[in-house]
């Protein structure tokens, strides 16, 4: 279906190649799985595939690239999108009719289908992805997630023999992500659609493919089947790609084997040689009955054994403070001693390097009392104990918030929030659930219909965003519409010119090298990568350095690598930091608070150990629990992470060998 040979592509203006010496070949009926670090040009090479390149980009272009047989530079771009249907990464690029019925309508309307024929698809397409509620709504009036359903059906209303899908899922809502990919992957079978799929949430999406593709500085590195991909893991590792948790486990345990779902973890688990050595549980289905057999050992199981690993993972905390700093996976809420020292040491690092800036030099006394207070109780890392939380400076108070876009239709329904200095809350839940329009309201770009909304005890309702300039940031959920420089560094720069800042230079430097974006500095925002392009708008607000952080979806669209350096850099920062996703491994490793929301009310709120318990918000929001702590509860074991659970695998069955 998919024929491309010894592809090389060079944008206009640029020097050197993106795409270098491309060879693949999908095979009809295939689902592919298309991966690789942010910037290394994937996005590029689905242009190939339905003539946007080079048709409308104009640049060099070498090689060749076959659809079915066509060859798209000698074919036009009307012929080619018969065959192939593109998913655009950013869907603003690809939705352009004003309501979601003519959105989907379009592709089957210049197919010049029957009326009813239409109507027919349309429905068919909307209620795969979950939207046939929203037929006559406008396309304006969409939540980013919304909107990439809607991208979606639009492509399934034409049903393509190939479709070319750009991170496709990577706004949407985990239950959202694999019910649509539960049904592209039905179509892929029955149909017999060709699938290449960008994505970088390949621990999520890998079960779904039969083959994974990855790309590194424009060439194809590697291309396994789904099945066999993480017995390399080195390759994962040294890419800096996700991979699925329980492969992550199996491998951390010396079981050679890559499954890549939580029964798939657990049937090894059980195995009769795995226990032989490990020896140490019974998985259990029902994780309230499961028993933990300790070889030789007189230690009883049940709740007595639950105590025994919170009393391991308190261990393992205080094991982490030492030598584990660095590691994502040990990033729990627990971890918050050792946070604290953290930010406190960046505090005084801040202090020597900003005393020329008055307004960062009261937020820094703030925080120095703050951390005192911290300190002072350090069991509680603060927002939980309400002692603790009357002595913290509250950032965000919210009371009673009602808000909407139309009249008679509320999104938010009856907010109450507190959130106090130095918090990471991350806001999770369903798409459409109203974590955006919270934001929104948090910068005062939205005010409330009734109850009030208290950024640093200011009323938003008597201010503009303008207000909080240099104290509140906010990074929208598409970067596109904060950019509007020359370049990278222009961007970083602007905030801090514009705040009459000192040391504008430095602050420039700080920010592009802590979000990777230094290489590019010099270029032209719109000619960065997706990724490139987020990483850039987070530049820009942290050279600012405010005191509120407000990130919308930061991490879509990154690889770990760069994932786990953006959310270190907020962990060791002085900011109180809000963000929302739909990444409950990011969540858990880096919020000390999650709220989880749904028709807009929270009904959540709580450190992610206690959240990711409540299987019934979860479940109401949309959200899953992660494949660890799944397996974890299966095995009737307190663990949140693979080396928690690891850890006490291994420990334990040091224990029982010993005994
Ligand atoms: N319009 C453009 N003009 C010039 N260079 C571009 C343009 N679009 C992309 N590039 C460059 O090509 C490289 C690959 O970009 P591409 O968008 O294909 O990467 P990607 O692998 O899809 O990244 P991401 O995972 O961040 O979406 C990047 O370094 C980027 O700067
Ligand atoms: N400009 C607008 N006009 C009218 N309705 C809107 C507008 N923006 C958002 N909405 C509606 O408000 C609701 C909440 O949207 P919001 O963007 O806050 O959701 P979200 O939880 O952030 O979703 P996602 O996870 O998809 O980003 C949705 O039903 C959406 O359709």
């Amino acid at each position: 279906m998919i024929e491309i040979k010894d592809l090389w592509y060079t944008y206009p203006g640029r020097s050197e190649p993106t795409l270098k010496g491309i060879n693949l070949r999908v095979e009809k009926g295939e689902f592919v799985l298309l991966t690789g670090p942010t910037g290394c040009g994937k996005s590029t090479l689905l242009k190939t595939l339905n003539g946007i390149i080079p048709h409308e980009s104009g640049g060099i272009f070498s090689g060749s690239v076959k659809i079915k047989g066509m060859e798209t530079t000698e074919s036009n771009q009307i012929e080619i999108s018969k065959e192939v249907g593109l998913v655009f990464q950013n869907p603003d690029d690809q939705i352009f009719s004003t309501t979601v019925e003519d959105e989907v309508a379009f592709g089957p309307e210049n197919l010049c289908f029957e009326r009813k024929e239409i109507d027919r698809k349309v429905e068919e397409a909307l209620k795969i992805v979950g939207m046939s509620g929203h037929r006559l709504a406008s396309t304006n009036s969409l939540s980013g997630g919304q909107k990439q359903r809607i991208c979606i059906a639009s492509m399934l209303a034409m049903a393509p023999e190939v479709l070319a899908m750009d991170e496709p899922v990577s706004q949407m809502d985990p239950r959202g992500t694999h019910e649509v990919l539960n049904t592209v992957r039905e179509l892929n079978r029955k149909l017999k659609t060709t699938i290449l799929l960008v994505e970088h949430r390949l621990h999520e999406l890998a079960p779904f493919v039969d083959r994974i593709v990855i790309m590194d500085e424009g060439k194809i590195v590697f291309d396994q089947p789904a099945s066999k991909a993480f017995d390399h893991l080195e390759v994962f590792y040294r890419l800096g790609l996700r991979i699925p948790e329980p492969v992550e486990l199996c491998h951390s345990l010396g079981i050679k084997a890559s499954p890549l779902s939580v029964s798939g973890a657990l049937a090894l688990l059980d195995t009769e040689d795995f226990r032989k050595n490990i020896n140490i549980f019974q998985p259990s289905p029902n994780p309230e009955k499961s028993t933990v057999v300790i070889k030789n050992s007189s230690r009883k199981p049940s709740t007595e054994n639950n105590n025994s690993e919170n009393n391991n993972s308190e261990n393992n905390n205080s094991e982490n403070n030492n030598s584990e700093n660095n590691n994502s996976e040990n990033n729990n809420s627990e971890n918050n001693n050792s946070e604290n020292n953290n930010s406190e040491n960046n505090n005084s690092e801040n202090n020597n390097s900003e005393n020329n800036n008055s307004e960062n030099n009261n937020s820094e006394n703030n925080n120095s009392e703050n951390n005192n207070s911290e300190n002072n109780n350090s069991e509680n890392n603060g927002y939980e104990n309400n002692d603790c939380k009357n002595n913290r400076s509250s950032i965000v108070s919210i009371q009673d918030l009602w808000s909407g876009y139309e009249k008679n239709k509320m999104v938010l329904k009856g907010i109450n929030l507190e959130i106090n200095k130095g918090e990471r809350v991350a806001i999770m839940g369903t798409n459409g659930s109203g974590k955006s329009t919270l934001l929104l309201h948090l910068a005062a770009i939205l005010k409330p219909d009734k109850g009030s909304v208290k950024v640093f005890e200011e009323d938003t309702r008597s201010k503009n965003p303008y207000s909080f300039a240099g104290k509140v940031g906010f990074v929208f959920q598409n970067p596109d519409l904060m950019l509007f420089c020359d370049s990278a560094e222009e961007e970083a720069r602007f905030g801090p010119v514009q705040l009459k800042y000192s040391n504008i230079e430095e602050r420039v430097k700080n920010s592009l090298e802590a979000m990777s974006i230094l290489p590019f500095r010099y270029d032209l925002p719109q000619a960065l990568s997706r990724g490139q392009r987020l990483r850039t708008a987070v530049a820009s607000v942290i050279s600012i350095n405010p005191e509120l952080i407000l990130l919308d979806e930061p991490t879509t669209g990154q690889d770990r690598m760069n994932i786990e350096q953006m959310m270190d850099f907020f962990k060791n920062n002085n900011s109180t930091l809000i963000f929302c996703t739909h990444d409950i491994e990011v969540a858990m490793s880096y919020a000390t608070r999650i709220l989880v929301m749904n028709d807009g009310k929270i009904i959540a709120d709580g450190k992610g150990k206690e959240v990711i318990k409540d299987t019934e918000s979860l479940r109401k929001a949309s959200l899953t629990q992660p494949p660890v702590v799944e397996i974890a509860n299966h095995l009737g074991i307190n663990a949140f992470s693979v080396k928690e659970l690891v850890k006490t695998l291994t420990s334990r069955s040091a224990e029982g060998i010993k005994c």
